[in-house]
């Protein structure tokens, strides 16, 4: 399609606080709903699916206020009526169309097997419940759409009733009749196969697609059902969902966006802007969670523009698009280029210039530099995730990091005695001798563990340097064995932060879990004094 033709509209439907919530250890609260329900609209889905009224007193909290999400539609999701009963005598189908809610989204069986065996239910009823619910629901002034459960599976075992059930729900009104995948287990060639006959019978333009990634098939599936004829994709933000999750809408939009055979035919509702915000997004979601982000998701992985091999950054350094298939910033992301024992001069080059230390490629202290990390990752070290302790060696060995203390000695135990109620409890303790501007200072602490107690202990009293690393923070301390056995080697990172909200990442490396802790925390005691700008001795 020409660049002056005109785009087909393609619906984006969020069901994050739906199916998302049906993930194992995911549970949503009123206000992060709400707060969900904010950000994907301010991002510009079209659909925003907030629960099943009726089915908890979350969802039912949440759809008993009204939510002003200003063209996203807020959808109320439910089941169709139960058959032996009338809609309007159904309390579960009651309870969802009382809700606060823009349009109705209801969960149809369309597998005969399904409909016989799980519902227990003839055919005719099943088709009967559909019709019924579905013209209720339109008289009520909602939109409405039906998702019709193992529509793949069901085609594929009967696919004349599993077409009756599309069209009892698209002839009663029904503005979407999705097409859902919900065993996950329909493969894309499949999935073109089907939505394409579907297609010749329903119009695409009502037509949407659920797919779950039971074989890591979602996002595919659910492109080969647009390019097939689907006008409507169901998603959920970094793939929460039942099981292995739902396509994930996180991928899905910036490929919509930026891969010319979708961007160039269809129109989303999501902006450049809103695209660059994406990766916040994603990570806002993870953080609201409570876990770590994936490191490798597609588009917004902290790894998903990092390079490590010297080759790749070489050629980076030159034209970005040798080894990016996007720009990282259309994603609102950024580039990494790595520096490990897989790089060479250009990763490095990069690394110094991000972290304020230009120097030219010939400058004798680049080699050097680039030998002492090659050494030392052979040793154990890792330097592409602990970003402060590599300026640290580079600015050392450019000479250029004052000896703001030196540590004189330390000591830590780990007791198992009676505490002052007479319990048998374990202590830690910790003392550590520095010396700054040759003034001997000695510190004890105790702490949860030896390592917290050394901390403790080398932050106590640093002399003149204290009030610069008042608001020094650590937050996170990772261990790795390496090798294994009793010779292994043990590598520790520790996440330090301060009240400016920058955090960073620190290492040592030793035989000994408290040498490679102690490495780590002067490191990034190191850091903070020079960040802070604290004066040479
Ligand atoms: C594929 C999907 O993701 S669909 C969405 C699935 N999500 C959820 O189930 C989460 C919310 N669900 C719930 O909180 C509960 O299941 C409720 C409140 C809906 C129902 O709870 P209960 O009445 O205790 O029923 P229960 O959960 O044991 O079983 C589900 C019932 O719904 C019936 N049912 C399932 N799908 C449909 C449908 N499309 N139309 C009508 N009835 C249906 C089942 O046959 C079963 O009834 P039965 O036990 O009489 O056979
Ligand atoms: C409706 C739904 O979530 C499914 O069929 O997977």
């Amino acid at each position: 399609m020409g660049s002056g033709a005109v785009k087909e509209r393609l619906y984006l439907f969020d069901t994050t606080l739906r199916d998302g919530q049906q993930t194992a250890g995911v549970d949503f609260s009123v206000e992060e709903k709400t707060k969900l329900a904010t950000l994907l609209a301010a991002m510009g889905v079209d659909y925003v699916e907030g629960g099943f009224p009726g089915a908890n007193p979350t969802d039912t909290a949440f759809f008993a206020e009204a939510h002003d999400l200003g063209s996203t539609k807020l959808t109320a999701f439910g089941m169709t009526k139960r058959a032996g009963r009338s809609a309007s005598n159904d309390p579960v189908l009651q309870g969802v169309l009382s809700a606060k809610a823009d349009a109705f989204c209801f969960v149809a069986k369309s597998w005969d097997y399904h409909v016989e065996f799980a519902l227990g239910v003839t055919l005719d009823e099943n088709l009967a419940s559909i019709r019924e619910t579905v013209t209720l629901a339109v008289q009520n002034g909602r939109e409405v759409m039906i998702d019709c459960e193992h529509f793949f599976d069901g085609y594929k075992a009967n696919p004349e009733y599993a077409l009756d059930c599309a069209r009892a729900a698209h002839e009663a009104g029904a503005r979407w009749v999705v097409l859902c995948d919900t065993n996950g287990g329909t493969l894309p060639n499949e999935v073109s196969r089907i939505v394409g006959e579907v297609a010749a019978r329903i119009p695409g333009s009502h037509l949407g697609i659920h797919a779950h990634d039971d074989t890591g098939c979602a996002v595919a599936n659910s492109l080969a059902a647009v390019q097939a004829g689907v006008r409507q994709i169901q998603g959920t933000l970094n793939g929460l969902g039942e099981r292995c999750g739902n396509a994930n809408l996180i991928s899905l939009i910036p490929t919509l966006k930026l891969k010319p055979h979708f961007a160039e035919t269809f129109e989303i509702g999501i902006s450049e802007e809103g695209l660059r915000g994406i990766t916040a997004l994603s990570r806002q979601l993870d953080e609201m969670l409570n876990r770590n982000a994936d490191r490798h998701a597609p588009y917004v992985g902290t790894n998903a523009f990092a390079t490590k091999a010297g080759i790749h950054a070489s050629a980076i350094l030159k034209d970005p698009r040798t080894y990016e298939h996007v720009a990282p910033a259309t994603v609102g992301n950024r580039r990494r280029l790595l520096v490990s024992d897989q790089g060479g001069k250009s990763n490095l080059l990069a690394e110094l210039e991000r972290v304020g230390i230009p120097l030219g490629k010939d400058d004798p202290a680049v080699s050097r530099l680039l030998d002492t990390v090659k050494e030392r990752e052979t040793a154990g070290y890792a330097y592409e995730g602990a970003q402060a302790s590599f300026e640290l060696l580079a600015r050392r060995t450019l000479g250029d990091v004052p000896s703001f203390f030196e540590v004189e000695s330390f000591r830590t135990s780990v007791e198992l005695r009676h505490n002052a109620q007479g319990e048998l409890a374990t202590v830690c303790e910790a003392v550590v001798k520095v010396s700054v501007r040759g003034e001997s200072l000695m510190s004890v602490a105790e702490g949860i563990g030896p390592v917290n107690a050394l901390d403790l202990a080398l932050r106590k009293d640093l002399g003149g340097y204290q009030p610069f690393i008042r608001d020094l923070r650590l937050v996170d301390y990772k261990v790795r064995i390496l090798d294994g056995g009793t010779e292994a080697v043990t590598r520790v990172l520790i996440e330090s932060s301060d009240e400016s909200g920058e955090t960073w990442t620190t290492i040592g490396v030793s035989p000994n879990i408290i040498d490679a802790s102690f490495q780590a925390l002067i490191d990034s005691v190191t850091y903070k004094l020079l960040k802070s700008g604290a004066p040479a001795p």
